[in-house]
This record gives C-alpha cells, structure tokens and sequence, in this order.
C-alpha cells in the first residue's frame, strides 16, 4: 500500500503551487544548493506535478543507465508544443516509435562518423574564413566580439550540413539566428505554469505564449522557405542530395512505417539547428573564456599545438586526436560550464524506485549537470579551472563516466556528440593556435566575467570581447 512507500525527502512546499517559488533566475544554482541539504535524490511539486531532483553519478547512473528505459520519455511541454508542432521534434517527443524513428534517421543521415567525416571539407572552409576575418581584425588591432564570430561560423557549418547551404540572418527575421535561438532556448527552459496548470497556461501570467507566437510564426515561415527551396531545386543536383531532400524523399515516398508530414521535418529540422548551433557555440565560448581568463593554461595549450601542429600551418581535424592537453580542457571546461545544466526533462513511464526511494509514474525528472561536475565530494577544489585534473584520469565524457555528463547518457543521451566534440575541439584547437588573445586595454584576465544566463542551453551573460594576434609563420 501507498503508506509504506518512502517519498523522496524536499523541502516543504506551498498549498496547490508547490516549489515554483524556490526557483530563481539560476534554477541550476538553486537546485543545487536545496540538494545539499535534501540529497541526491530530492522531491519536488511543480503544481500537481511530481519532480524528482537527481544530484549524484550514482543516482544519475540509475536513472540514465539501470532504469534508463523506465525514464525515456519526456514530460508534455507547452514550448515544444507551440515552436514544434505539437512536440512532434525529436528534443521533446515523448517516447514511443515515432521518437525512435526519427532518432534512428537522423543519426544514420546526419550525425554518424560517415556523415560526420563526409563534412570535414565543409568545417575546414568555414574556419579558414573565420580565421580569415580575425587576421584582418587582427591588422587593425580591433577588439572582436569573440561570441558573435564563433556563433556565425556555428550557425553557417550547421546550415551547410542540415541545409545545404548558407542561409544569412536576414533569411530568418530582422533580428538574425543567434537572437531568436537565444530567445528560443530563453523560452523553452522556463518553468512555465501552462506545463503544469493547463487550464491557467491560456491566462499567460509569465508572458511566454506572446513571446512563443512570435517565434513559431518567425520560425515556420523560415522553414517553409527551406522545404520550398529545396522543391525548386529538386532533381538539379542528382547525388549531392542534402539531410533535407533525404527526409523529403522519405515522406513522399510514403514508406516512412511511421506519421511523416512537413510538419514533422520542420519541427526536426529546427532542433538540429537550434541543438546544433547553440550548444557546440556555447561550449567554444566558455572554453576561450576560460583560457584568457588563465593565461598560464592557455599557454600550455599553445605549447601542445606548437609540438603537435607546428607554427607553419593551420590546425587540421587529423591533428585533434593527438592533443592530449586540449582534451583535458574541453572536459573541464564541460564540467564547470555543462552547456545543458539541467539535460532536458526526462519523464517516467512506469512508478520506479531510487536509492529507496518512491517515484510515481509520470513524474518529471531533473538531472542536475552541473550539480554534480562541482560537487566537492566528486571533485578537489570543484570551482577551480584545472585541466591536469584529467590527465591520466579514465574519466571521459561519453556518458559512461556519470561524474561528467554534459551529454547525459544512455536512449536519451545526446545524438550529436561525436559531431559536438569535433565541432569545439576544432575550433578551440584553431583559435588558439593562430592567435594570441589580448583583453581591451585596462583589463586583466581576473577581470573576464563569467556569469551565466539560464537557458536551456547556459551561455555567458556577456560577449566575449579580445583583440587577436596572429601568432602563425604563414600568411
Ligand atoms: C557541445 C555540444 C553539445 C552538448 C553539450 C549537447 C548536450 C546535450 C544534452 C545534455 C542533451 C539531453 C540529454 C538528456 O536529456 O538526457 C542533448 C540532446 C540532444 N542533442 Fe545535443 N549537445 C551538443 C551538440 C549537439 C549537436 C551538434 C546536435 C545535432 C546537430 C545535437 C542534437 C541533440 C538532439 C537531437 C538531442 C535530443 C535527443 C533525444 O531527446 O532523443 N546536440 N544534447
């Protein structure tokens, strides 16, 4: 009987609303600090809705790996349910054929190491520019938003690979991709009332469905534009078919076993762009931040790429796996920045129990990331950026080690990984090595300011500002 069962221990919660009113703007910070107290497996109510809080590898391994199937389904999201059509994407679909299948297509037609290497020549030109453009930047001494170059070449690789071809901000809206991606993430991450509180979700007392109209609109006329390019030019270039033509050729040939519309290649195609873009961005711009605010790591980085690569030329993909330093420093910088701090909901699908614990069905599931990478039971000095942590360390970041997560793990587990990895250790690997990168003139690199702004995806509050100084032997 119910009695008996032990529920996760919380802190005490308001009549009907319940813990909204323990979440800040940090929610990731907040959770954190009520899990010290609470433990790694602690019990929340989002209105009717039950929560649970997982705060340790242990418990993340139960629920990512021992019961992974048991939690493989996400919780009903309003966001999801405006910006994807009926939550018909792959972030949030809920668990069920349509959802495997979709993730089975992607990853074969997109993110595996075939199609992965089929666009080495793709990365390759778009750096060279990116590097480029510094150079000249680098003439004038002019001070780059370093944020905003790494996010156009982000954003600009992705539309090649998913798309095709380069789409430019003034494709998408006035305001260009990496504002309304902003937005979007900004948006899809609130604890928003409506995915708790149907009824009260068309009262909109946090002003996210206005926000949401906007962008499915701005966003859906975008991807219409795509599909329609992609009609115009069908048949022209027999055996250069791209990701889209691949998922149109699918849905006319009407032999997908599974509901297949526009829709649904809309609401996939804007969560590659938006998966894809803004997360690798996001960990390129922690991980320079984090070098110029430590010059003596940077540094030792430059040394490796200076022995590895050379002076003479440009940092090239086959150079990566050799780069044992830079290795280090990426899973760093992903323990203290987990681009994805929460992961996404998961959701159970049968009742389960955890460490003893009771945790009913349908209950909405809160793996804390970045918790647990400065969790100091975990980890010496958890808040210091220290790459030789890692070295001859087996701990790496695939999701077997569940002290470093910032994939997550097992069915749910990030699809884009191995692309995500090459993505930012490229392009870490490349800034670092053509340039020296001084701050604007009276700042010292304590001074660099590292707070975040929550979001699905957790960028840095500011941008990235630093004057480059092409250190190669080549012009
Ligand atoms: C540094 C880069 C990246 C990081 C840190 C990252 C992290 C994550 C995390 C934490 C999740 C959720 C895991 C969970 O719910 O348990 C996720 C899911 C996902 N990611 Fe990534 N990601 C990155 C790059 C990419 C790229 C490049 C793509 C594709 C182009 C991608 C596509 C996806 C998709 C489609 C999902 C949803 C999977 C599902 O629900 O079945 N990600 N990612």
């Amino acid at each position: 009987p119910n009695n008996q069962k032990k529920l996760p221990p919380g802190p005490r919660g308001l009549p009907i609303l319940g813990h909204f009113h323990l979440l800040g703007k940090n929610p990731h910070v907040d959770l954190c600090n009520l899990a010290r107290k609470h433990g790694p497996v602690m019990g929340l109510r989002f209105g009717p809705v039950p929560a649970v809080v997982v705060s340790s590898p242990a418990v993340a391994e139960l629920v990512l790996k021992t019961h992974d199937l048991v939690f493989a389904s996400r919780p009903p999201h309003d966001a999801a349910r405006q910006l994807s059509y009926e939550q018909r994407n792959l972030v949030f679909g809920p668990y069920g054929p349509y959802w495997r299948n979709m993730r089975k297509l992607c990853t074969l037609q997109l993110l595996s190491n075939f199609k992965i290497d089929q666009f080495r020549p793709v990365r390759k030109a778009e750096v060279w520019l990116l590097v480029n453009s510094l150079k000249h930047a680098a003439e004038g001494r002019e001070n780059v938003d370093l944020s905003a170059a790494i996010s156009a070449v982000n954003g600009d690789m992705n539309c090649l690979m998913i798309l095709g071809r380069k789409y430019s901000d003034g494709d998408l809206d006035e305001e260009g991709f990496k504002a309304l991606f902003m937005e979007t993430v900004d948006v899809a991450a609130q604890f928003n009332l409506a995915d708790f509180f149907p009824y009260v979700g068309s009262l909109d007392l946090q002003g996210l469905n206005r926000r949401m109209k906007r962008l499915s609109k701005v966003f859906d006329g975008f991807l219409e534009k795509i599909i329609e390019d992609h009609v115009m030019k069908r048949g022209e270039e027999k055996g250069n078919e791209d990701f889209v033509d691949t998922m149109m050729a699918i849905m006319e040939s009407g032999e997908a076993g599974f509901e297949f519309d526009r829709r649904h290649i809309k609401a996939v195609l804007l969560d590659l762009l938006i998966a894809g873009t803004d997360t690798s961005a996001t960990a390129i711009e922690w991980a320079m931040s984090e070098l110029m605010k430590h010059p003596a790591v940077m540094k030792k980085l430059q040394q490796e790429l200076e022995s590895v690569v050379g002076l003479d030329q440009m940092v090239d993909e086959s150079h990566l796996n050799k780069l044992e330093y830079l290795e280090c420093v990426v899973k760093e910088v992903l323990r203290l920045h987990p681009v994805v701090p929460l992961l996404i909901p998961h959701e159970s699908m049968e009742d389960c129990e955890l460490q003893g614990f009771y945790i009913t069905k349908k209950s909405r599931v809160i793996v804390n990331a970045w918790a647990i990478g400065r969790d100091p039971d975990i980890w010496a000095n958890p808040d210091s950026f220290t790459p030789e942590r890692f070295i001859d360390n087996e701990i790496d970041l695939r999701g077997r080690h569940f002290e470093l997560i910032p994939f997550g793990s097992g069915r749910r587990g990030c699809p884009g990984l191995q692309l995500g990895l090459t993505v930012v250790k490229l392009l870490v690997a490349q800034l670092a090595h053509c340039f020296d990168w001084e701050l604007p003139i009276g700042m010292k690199p304590d001074d660099i300011d590292m707070s975040d702004h929550f979001g699905l995806v957790t960028a840095r509050a500011k941008h990235l500002m630093a004057i480059p100084k092409y250190r190669l032997h080549v012009s």
